[in-house]
């Protein structure tokens, strides 16, 4: 579903790559931990995912696409196969919760009978019956990250993407929330989640892989967040 062979990203010439010959395979229906100290490149992984940067060495293939080929007007495609949630949630600050997500299906072109009966049942899927016309401003950070999964995963993409989406959650909060990313798991998506939860990467048991200055240091199935605390 997604495979990295050396995948290198330099941003500025002479620098340190950000990304440094990455060599990683991720299968349909994985759920896979990103994890590593600040600036180790787990955005940059990300970002290469999603074709919002491309690759100064090695190959990038996702969803059967290799990316290094993809032309620009292809990559709208891409980012359909692909959901996309965040630490800061994103939402659309001036419509309700009903609005932000429909208008994830308006913008591919779903008709009115599509987005009536599907949104319903993504806001009940994320546990958000109830608050549909409610403003984002008008919603705990839990729920506005509820919010911001039902929009991502609305389309029913294969792979979920997401960085750090607990980052400015509780604890309590936070596993409310990876509950809900286990379910969307369950049902076939492959989720990649960076992350600095060591409680959560812990607490789910599921493969972790590392980036150490650009390298993959490990990959670990049922893994923890750091090995030191085995
Ligand atoms: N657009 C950019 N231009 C130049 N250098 C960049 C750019 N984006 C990232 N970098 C550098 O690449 C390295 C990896 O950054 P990246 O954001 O991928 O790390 P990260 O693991 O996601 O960090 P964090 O956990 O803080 O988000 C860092 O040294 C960073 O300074």
């Amino acid at each position: 579903m997604i495979r990295l062979d050396n995948a290198t990203k330099v941003y500025k010439r002479g620098a340190r790559p950000a990304l440094d010959s990455v060599s990683v395979e991720i299968e349909r229906g994985d759920f896979v931990f990103l994890v590593g100290s600040s600036g180790s490149g787990k955005s940059t992984f990300l970002k290469l995912i999603l074709r919002e940067e491309r690759p100064t060495g090695g190959d990038i293939y996702v969803a059967g696409r290799h990316l290094n080929k993809l032309s620009a007007w292809r990559v709208p495609h891409l980012r359909r196969e692909i959901g996309a949630v965040f630490q800061d949630f994103r939402l659309l600050p001036n419509k309700t919760v009903y609005q932000n997500v429909a208008f994830a299906l308006q913008v591919i072109g779903k008709n009115r009978h599509h987005i009536q009966s599907t949104v319903p049942e993504m806001l009940e899927l994320v546990g958000l019956s109830g608050k549909e016309r409610r403003m984002p401003h008008e919603l705990s950070g839990g729920e506005q990250q509820r919010v911001a999964i039902a929009r991502a995963f609305v389309n029913h993409p294969p792979i979920l993407l997401c960085d750090e989406p607990t980052g400015n959650l509780d604890p309590g909060t936070s596993v409310g929330i990876m509950r809900l990313l286990d379910r969307i798991n369950r049902t076939g998506t492959t989720v990649l989640m960076a992350t600095h939860d060591d409680e959560i990467v812990d607490q789910m048991r599921k493969r972790v892989i590392e980036l150490r200055g650009g390298e993959l240091v490990r990959d670990q199935d049922r893994g923890v967040y750091g090995l030191e605390r085995v």
